[in-house]
């Protein structure tokens, strides 16, 4: 068996452009190309100055600029790509369907279809198949029918090779997984392509970290991977309203319940509530295909996990409306933080947006400040909800560059992500030019809730009896 020596990956996002990079860095021998039909996002990767990147994750753009030109490559030419490669990764996005049947539940699978149409029409030469996207179970199959009857007659083998990077991380993660989990066939053919992509992978990572699987576990165990992580979370925040009744401290209980090492202590923090484009996706999708199979408990028993989640960020905006006297109506409150975590200027899905909307309902005035996110997003989020006219969200939001003019004024401050750079703030002064009470809702238990009350703040946390 030979070993590839050109990978072309379509999709450039979040996933795609970092992976690449990675694998790019790490295999300087590999000619890896990223394509997008997206212009704009292909003319940012290739934007000379590195920290234009159109994504932002610690040390990602070194790890462009060492590889880029040498054997990283980022282009709008699909065809040619495919082409010249030997491995194709897809990296498309996969969202909730919008339309039709499966509408709000089931993954949209149209990129993809399109990119094995575009795979079987232009390709003259045998190709390996990597489906790098988060797939419902038994997507490989329709992979196969389109590339089997569409084709010219080559050869394609499907590889299921889910990404587990966390965004914020993305660098740390690729360079140091828990495990990279490849599925295949098992016929001689099937072996031979996860042979040649375990080898890519062997390039920096130990070979007892690279599980290899059927197919369709492999498949199916990205969603319960997601599943399981996000599970934690709604366990832990349905926890947090039973301690604010309780004076149980939630802090506390994450710390007593975690250090049980069958339990663990990560992903316990408790939380406004998780976002982040992949665990409500991902999740809907699970209880779509259990739905499908008739499994009726199963799909229940997962869609809590979501709902647990809806109604832990409406709490937080409730919470808000209740504290500041029931009406909030011309009130400003600012918004620290958009993003759906730190470190990434990604907001898909963050709990900020959905907390705003309902805020917006009530007719606050709400001023944000993150550090990564661009106001046009901003609007974008909330224009995309379609709960009022992009004029009403321009109206009722004003973003900030600097974070103590956003909270100047206002009755309270609402902390939606957790950025490292909030627990540094001068708070007296903040204190200062604000109205009175002055109040902090701490969406992230991050700030020190004690000194916050020493300069005076009223300040209420998640899962703390106040
Ligand atoms: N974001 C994450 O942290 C993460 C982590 C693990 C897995 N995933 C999964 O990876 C997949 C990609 O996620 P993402 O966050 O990178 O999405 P993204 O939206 O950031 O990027 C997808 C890109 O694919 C491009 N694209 C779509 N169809 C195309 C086509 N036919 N030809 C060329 N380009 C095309 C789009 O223009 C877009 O730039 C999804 O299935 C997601 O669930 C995401
Ligand atoms: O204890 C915790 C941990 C996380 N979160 C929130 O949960 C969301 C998701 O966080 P995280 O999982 O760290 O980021 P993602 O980039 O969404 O990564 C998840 O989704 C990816 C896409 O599928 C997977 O690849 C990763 O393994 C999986 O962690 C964010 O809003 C976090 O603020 C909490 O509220 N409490």
């Amino acid at each position: 068996m030979t070993s590839v020596k050109s990978i072309c990956c379509i999709g450039a996002g979040y996933v795609g452009g970092p992976t690449m990079a990675v694998i790019a860095k790490k295999c300087p021998h590999i000619k890896v190309t990223v394509v997008d039909m997206n212009e704009a996002r292909i003319a940012a990767w290739n934007d000379p100055d590195t920290e234009n990147i159109p994504v932002y994750e610690p040390g990602l753009s070194d790890v462009v600029a060492e590889a880029r030109g040498r054997n990283l490559f980022f282009s709008t030419e699909v065809d040619d790509a495919i082409r010249d490669a030997e491995m194709i990764f897809i990296s498309v996005n996969t969202p909730t369907k919008t339309y039709g049947s499966g509408k709000g539940m089931g993954a949209d699978l149209k990129y993809i279809e399109l990119c094995a149409r575009q795979i079987a029409r232009v390709s003259t030469t045998d190709k390996i198949i990597v489906e790098k996207s988060t797939l419902p179970v038994r997507t490989a199959e329709v992979l196969r029918d389109i590339l089997q009857n569409v084709g010219n007659g080559v050869k394609f083998q499907i590889l299921s090779n889910p990404e587990f990077l966390a965004e914020g991380t993305a660098v740390e993660d690729l360079f140091s997984p828990d495990r990279v989990l490849i599925g295949g066939d098992y016929t001689d053919e099937g072996l031979k392509a996860i042979e040649s992509l375990v080898e890519v992978y062997a390039n920096w990572i130990p070979r007892e970290r690279i599980l290899t699987t059927n197919v369709w576990s492999s498949e199916l165990s990205k969603l319960v991977a997601n599943a399981f992580l996000a599970q934690r979370i709604s366990s832990i925040n349905a926890i947090s309203e039973l301690c604010e009744k309780t004076e149980a401290d939630i802090n506390e209980v994450a710390r007593a319940i975690g250090t049980d090492s069958r339990i663990g202590s990560k992903f316990l923090k408790a939380s406004v509530g998780f976002g982040g484009s992949c665990f409500q996706k991902d999740i809907l999708n699970l209880v779509y295909i259990s739905r499908s199979f008739g499994l009726k408990e199963v799909a229940d028993y997962w869609e809590q996990v979501i709902i647990m989640n809806d109604h832990q960020k409406r709490r937080f905006a409730l919470n808000i409306v209740r504290n500041l006297y029931n009406t909030v109506s011309g009130k400003k409150i600012a918004f620290l933080g958009w993003a759906f975590k730190k470190d990434t200027n990604d907001t898909r899905e963050s709990a900020a947006i959905y907390v705003a909307d309902l805020l917006l309902n009530e007719q606050a005035v709400v001023k944000v400040y993150d550090p990564k996110v661009e106001p046009k997003q901003v609007y974008a989020d909330l224009d995309y909800l379609e709960t009022r006219q992009p004029a009403a969200n321009a109206n009722g939001v004003a973003c900030y560059e600097d974070p103590y003019e956003a909270c100047k004024d206002t009755h309270a401050i609402a902390v939606l992500t957790e950025w490292d750079e909030f627990k540094t703030y001068d708070w007296q002064r903040i204190y200062d030019n604000m109205l009175k009470p002055a109040k902090i809702f701490d969406g992230r238990n991050i700030l020190n809730a004690a000194e916050l009350k020493a300069i005076g703040f009223q300040v209420r946390s998640i899962g703390v009896t106040n």
